[in-house]
């Protein structure tokens, strides 16, 4: 079936898997060129010819039948535009240290927060001063944060058509949960989960959003195991969670990379030790570390930093280390919990399109994040969380209105 995930015992084999294909697949421009792709030549070099293939291959996002084309995110995308012919890397992510051009693109790219959406999308600009006014009034009424789900209830019409479709293409979602309540005993009146029904699929992008304590890090560390759920079903990797023995958790986790807010990285040791640590710790041959460490750092822009410790590099570049490392592994699930939360823009921009470009080599990527702007600018699924219930599933949505935090 098309599940990608390896097991225990067929690391090896499970990457040699064909990526699933399905129908509806990205428009051509936004696939992939493998030979100017970086992170595909990093598969490639890296001898896993199916991961080098789904780089190439179109990633499966499985789009409602109804929805349009995905749009491509109007910025110029550092990552993959390269500075030059002989620096065909990611070293165009802005530069902390640099005074940055890019707020101007950024600033032109992120698309103003629209609220009042129709079904079918926003609301063009009205020739009618009554209307226009009426919904500027209703814009403003809907900054109350205490707008919830009235006007963005969950979508689980286009939730049953995505499940449908995937089951016909044969797909496996690489996340399901069922009925998923996590219940803190600090807390038993108030679970952090309530009911939770989600499936996401190979290849997917998702953003998790909600109030502060609606439930993200919550759902983000059930679906790492960290946390037990109380009832329900969690399947990961084709691993039911509540049923998994602890001594498959490890497994479990080398399946997942992690990236967090405040990064993780071992403040004593370099930008190359910390990713040669994550591949240390899973048992990978030095001769193995020693090609891919330095090519993955390489990847995300700190070719000329490896040696650094972290507390020589600015956030932007820890973040960087940290991606790196949750990324020199391949693993087909990457796990974010807030990754931009302590970033300016213009860097948050970069760490963001990194990701994005790790998702097109087929990784599948779940985002928490408190970033409006960046939410409503790259027009990807959008899950969001209040008081531990799913309030919205909508395929390409914005950030929707939550207020401030
Ligand atoms: N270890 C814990 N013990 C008790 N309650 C907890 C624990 N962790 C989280 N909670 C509670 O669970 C609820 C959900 O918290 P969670 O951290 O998952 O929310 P969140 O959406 O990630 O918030 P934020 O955006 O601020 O990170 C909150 O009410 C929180 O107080």
């Amino acid at each position: 079936m098309g599940n990608h995930f390896r097991t225990s015992g067929d690391e090896q084999s499970a990457s040699q898997a064909p990526m699933p294909q399905a129908n509806g697949v990205e428009s051509k421009d936004s696939v992939p060129d493998f030979q100017s792709d970086p992170l595909a030549q990093h598969a490639a070099s890296a001898g896993d010819a199916s991961a080098a293939q789904s780089a190439a291959n179109p990633m499966l996002n499985i789009p409602s039948p109804a929805a349009p084309a995905q749009p491509r995110v109007n910025v110029p995308d550092p990552l993959v535009d390269p500075v030059g012919p002989s620096t065909p890397s990611l070293a165009g992510i802005p530069d902390p240290s640099a005074p940055a051009a890019a707020p101007a693109a950024t600033a032109a790219a992120v698309t103003a927060p629209d609220v009042f959406m129709t079904p079918a999308g926003a609301a063009g600009p009205s020739t009618d001063a009554d209307e226009a006014r009426q919904i500027r009034d209703l814009d403003a009424a809907l900054q109350n944060p205490d707008f919830t789900s009235v006007f963005a209830p969950a979508d689980l019409d286009r939730a049953q058509e995505r499940k449908k479709i995937a089951r016909q293409a044969g797909v496996e979602p690489v996340i399901l949960t069922e009925h998923l309540t996590k219940i803190y005993p600090a807390q038993p009146n108030k679970p952090a989960l309530d009911d939770v029904n989600i499936e996401i699929y190979p290849g997917e992008f998702v953003f998790l959003v909600g109030h502060s304590g609606s439930g993200k890090t919550t759902l983000l560390n059930t679906l790492l195991r960290n946390v037990k759920p109380t009832s329900g079903r969690v399947l990961v990797a084709g691993q039911d969670l509540m049923r998994i023995k602890n001594r498959r958790i490890p497994y479990l986790r080398r399946q997942i990379g992690a990236v967090f807010q405040d990064y993780k990285l071992l403040p004593n040791k370099t930008a190359y030790e910390n990713v040669a640590f994550a591949l240390q710790c899973i048992g990978k041959p030095r001769g193995v570390i020693r090609a891919q460490v330095p090519e993955v750092l390489r990847l995300v822009g700190l070719a000329d930093q490896m040696d650094s410790l972290p507390d020589q590099l600015s956030g932007g570049e820890q973040q960087r280390v940290s991606v790196a490392r949750a990324m020199v592994n391949r693993p087909p699930l990457l796990i974010c919990d807030e990754p931009t939360g302590n970033l300016d823009p213009a860097i948050s921009l970069g760490i963001m399109k990194l990701l994005e470009r790790i998702n097109r080599t087929g990784t599948t990527v779940i985002v928490a994040t408190h970033d409006r702007e960046m939410v409503d600018s790259m027009h990807r699924r959008v899950i969001a969380l209040e008081g531990g219930r799913v309030i919205r599933d909508q395929e390409r949505g914005g950030y929707g209105n939550y207020g401030s935090f």
